[in-house]
């Protein structure tokens, strides 16, 4: 009885966007069709390609140019994009224009968008937290960007978390102000967390769901009118994202969004001017866009990450799948991949190499455990491979092939997960420093060894390196620990038996260190650090002090 009333009650106040919302659960729950998604991802195929469209003051749009996206699995045009093209961008300027720099929201204005942001974030939790919708988004992961589907599910499942950490009041108290007593009375200075207004976020292809949406809708809650742009060749995900959270009451002028070349993005920045870039992607165009927009840029770029297995040697077998993990989940697609393997030479006198090359072993490509690599060839890679396998002492352990029968195009890499080892004496050397450290972003990691006395040259090597992402020292030797934590700087460092490189969830910081341009994702620190900037207002009302009398100049 008293839920029937609830219901009555709810369904009575409900908007038309609750009612979005009411009936994607139901379609969800009955009949397997989401209200929300123009598309099945199951059924996307070169005889079906799927659409991508732009969104601009509050319209979907499309463009003269389609961009055609092939099925990195077979090669079948599967995807058209509406990229807009650099003659094209005017709507998308002038819709950054009509955001002031005060943003559409701030403490001090249209402060119920906080409300409605936490509430957007509560349905959108609910929604993504469905079988139906997970397992939707999931599997239109797994088309763009292959992974396994635990892998795939797991990014809905941070994205979800993620939401649900910032439901009801949770977005207001990412503007949490502070006030400090003043001189006399009447006067009090306040902080106040402030949007930038205009701001725009890029993202790469590897997390198709995850980084977009972490920091699109950390832009949105500090106040920020964000447009967004992913990597063409996964940007349908975020496509029906973006239709999901309109359902779950998100106002469609929020957000923009902009499918185009780097390059016609590039040009947007420089004519919109939003106040401040959020670049997620590679070190190259990071720089470029650090100079291009004169600093107002906060940046995730390259890792070449690093993990040392420390001299206690414990739970070999733990170690040599979480190594596994880290080296070739998503075919070394992550940010945090485990780049460079130090080892203590006790490690050696076990059999961790044998079992890490028996886990790689395991991985294929029928479950995508490994599968296409989407911005290096089989051919560069390869190249790599023999380049280090030139360096004096360096011995290939695993992998340095190509996959076999398979219909992945050409213009995607597929290798078998590779681990080449390289003498540490060697790795250090100026010829080869550059080459030893370069990120191959695929199943590809590098091996050295060092004994106790070489923890120096170690730590060199880590100085030397320009990005300080994520990083793992594997011991319980607290003494150990420190002095490696203590000399060096990545921003995500995990310590102890169980340290991993990857698995970035929603609840710890992620991002570089060492740079002051670095961002970060995930937690309330770093939204409120990416995404808003100090103000400080001092109130001083008085009362002025009776029988004041004007003072000698000073
Ligand atoms: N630090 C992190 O959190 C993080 C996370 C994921 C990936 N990455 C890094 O991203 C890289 C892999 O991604 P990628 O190869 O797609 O990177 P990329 O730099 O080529 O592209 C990233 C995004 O930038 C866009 N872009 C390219 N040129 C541009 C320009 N001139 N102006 C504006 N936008 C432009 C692309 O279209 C894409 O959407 C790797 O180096 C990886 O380490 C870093």
């Amino acid at each position: 009885m008293y839920r029937i009333a609830v219901y009555r009650q709810l369904k009575n106040k409900a908007s038309c966007n609750d009612l979005n919302w009411i009936s994607l659960f139901s379609s969800a729950r009955s009949n397997h069709t989401l209200s929300f998604a123009t598309v099945k991802a199951e059924e996307v195929s070169g005889s079906q390609p799927a659409e991508v469209h732009n969104l601009v003051q509050g319209k979907w749009t499309s463009s003269s140019n389609w961009n055609t996206i092939l099925d990195p699995l077979n090669g079948q045009p599967f995807i058209k994009v509406a990229e807009v093209n650099e003659s094209e961008l005017q709507s998308f300027v002038e819709s950054l224009s009509k955001c002031p720099k005060h943003g559409l929201h701030n403490p001090f204005k249209a402060p119920e968008r906080y409300l409605m942001l936490g509430d957007v974030s509560t349905k959108a939790a609910h929604a993504l937290g469905l079988p139906e919708v997970s397992d939707f988004f999931a599997k239109l992961i797994q088309r763009v960007s292959p992974k396994s589907y635990q892998q795939a599910l797991g990014e809905v499942f941070v994205t979800q978390k993620f939401l649900e950490n910032f439901c009801g009041d949770q977005v207001r108290f990412l503007a949490r102000s502070f006030a400090v007593p003043g001189n006399h009375l009447g006067q009090q200075s306040y902080g106040f967390r402030w949007p930038y207004g205009p701001v725009a976020v890029i993202a790469p292809f590897n997390f198709p769901l995850e980084i977009p949406l972490l920091q699109l809708m950390g832009a949105l809650y500090m106040g920020n009118k964000p447009v967004l742009k992913v990597d063409s060749k996964v940007c349908i995900v975020m496509e029906q994202m973006l239709r999901l959270l309109h359902d779950c009451g998100l106002p469609v002028d929020d957000v923009d969004f902009i499918n185009s070349d780097g390059k016609t993005m590039n040009k947007l920045l420089v004519e919109a001017k939003p106040r401040m870039t959020l670049f997620t992607g590679s070190s190259r165009v990071a720089e470029k866009l650090a100079d291009d927009l004169s600093g107002r840029v906060k940046l995730e770029d390259a890792g070449f990450d690093w993990k040392i297995l420390g001299p206690d040697v414990n739970e070999v077998d733990y170690t040599a799948w979480v190594c596994d993990q880290d080296a070739y989940a998503c075919s070394g697609q992550k940010c945090s991949a485990q780049s460079i393997l130090f080892m203590h030479e006790n490690w050696r006198k076990t059999a961790l190499l044998d079992k890490m090359k028996e886990l790689a072993a395991r991985r294929k490509l029928d479950d995508l455990t490994v599968g296409p690599v989407l911005t290096v060839t089989t051919e560069a890679m390869l190249d790599h491979a023999k380049k280090l396998l030139q360096i004096p002492g360096s011995k290939l352990l695993f992998g340095g092939e190509a996959l076999q029968n398979h219909s992945i195009p050409e213009i995607y890499g597929a290798i078998k997960p590779t681990a080449i080892f390289v003498p540490l004496e060697e790795i250090l050397k100026d010829e080869h420093y550059h080459l030893v450290t370069k990120e191959i972003f695929g199943p590809f990691q590098v091996v050295t060894e060092y004994k106790d006395n070489q923890l120096p040259l170690v730590l060199n090597a880590l100085e030397k390196m320009h990005a300080h992402l994520t990083a793992a020292v594997v011991s319980n030797d607290i003494l150990f620990l420190q002095k490696v934590i203590g000399n060096s700087v990545n921003g995500t460092t995990y310590a102890g038996l169980r340290a991993r490189t990857t698995g970035a969830p929603q609840n710890h910081w992620f991002g570089p260190a060492g740079d002051p341009r670095g961002a970060g994702i995930g937690t309330p620190e770093a939204i409120k650090l990416v995404w808003s900037c100090h103000r400080e207002v001092i109130y001083d009302v008085g009362p002025v002090p009776q029988q004041w009398e004007v003072p000698a100049s000073t």
